[in-house]
């Protein structure tokens, strides 16, 4: 049976008495790619805040390994098992390497690990060669994979991203997505994915939620979604195969 790692109980989030987001249930299983897609403003982005614990739920719960938590409650060594990957993550002025060991450092962990678990990653992310380069001079594409090296490299329990490519071009998007799943699959990485690209959707997820107007229109395998869209999906899904 799929073991739950993060569950969504009447998710409410609601700011100057709008309601922006309505998930009544949503479980995200361990090891699995869950894809999020939907119009601008359904939500995606504020919904991914919310799992992951960066934005407070105006009621409702998020049980990370069975325990609830919010923004708030959230103790730092629970947060730090989570990691977030946005379209444009801050990366600091330092160089690649540094920038990839900072969280390690943060984490107090010792001297040599922080420089084999660098180099590791730098290499998975096929970045070696920008070790010593200073991250304000790296390409879009470039960054990206120190950001993710830098989110990896802490063997986190959940990996959130997202549109993590929308800026990259069409080969170098194709490379990192073609480096990214194996790496994702052989750490058993879970990791949230929010996008409104199909041919990532459907080359890097398991399944996928499809958010219309804050509320979750639809969810399941994602060849299963893409193939038989739901009644209120459907108008958004065609759309996308269209285009
Ligand atoms: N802190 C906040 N205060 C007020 N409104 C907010 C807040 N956070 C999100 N919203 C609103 O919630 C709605 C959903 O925004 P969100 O960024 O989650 O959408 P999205 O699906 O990620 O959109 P896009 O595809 O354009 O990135 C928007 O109308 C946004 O203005």
């Amino acid at each position: 049976m799929k073991k739950t790692i993060l569950s969504v109980h009447n998710l409410l989030f609601q700011r100057a008495a709008k309601t922006y987001l309505e998930v009544q249930d949503l479980s995200l299983y361990k090891s699995e790619i869950l894809g999020i897609i939907g119009p601008n403003g359904a939500g995606k982005s504020t919904l991914i805040k919310l799992m992951s614990f960066l934005e407070s739920q105006s009621s409702g719960t998020i049980q990370f390994e069975g325990a609830p938590y919010t923004a708030a409650s959230i103790p730092l060594a629970i947060r730090r098992e989570l990691a977030v990957v946005m379209q444009q993550s801050l990366l600091l002025d330092t160089t690649a390497a540094k920038n990839v060991s900072s969280g390690l450092k943060l984490r107090k962990i010792p001297r040599s690990i922080i420089k084999e678990r660098t180099e590791y990653w730098l290499e998975q992310l096929s970045i070696s060669h920008l070790a010593n380069r200073n991250a304000r001079f790296l390409s879009g594409g470039e960054a990206q994979r120190v950001n993710l090296a830098r989110a990896l490299v802490l063997q986190p329990k959940i990996l959130f991203m997202d549109e993590p490519f929308s800026a990259l071009d069409y080969p170098s998007k194709v490379k990192l997505l073609k480096d990214l799943k194996p790496l994702l699959q052989e750490t058993e990485t879970t990791a949230v994915f929010v996008s409104h690209d199909l041919e990532e959707i459907k080359f890097l997820t398991d399944r996928l939620a499809v958010l219309i107007n804050g509320k979750l229109g639809q969810i399941g395998c994602t060849a299963d979604v893409l193939n038989s869209p739901a009644e209120n999906t459907k108008h958004f899904l065609n759309g996308m195969v269209l285009n």
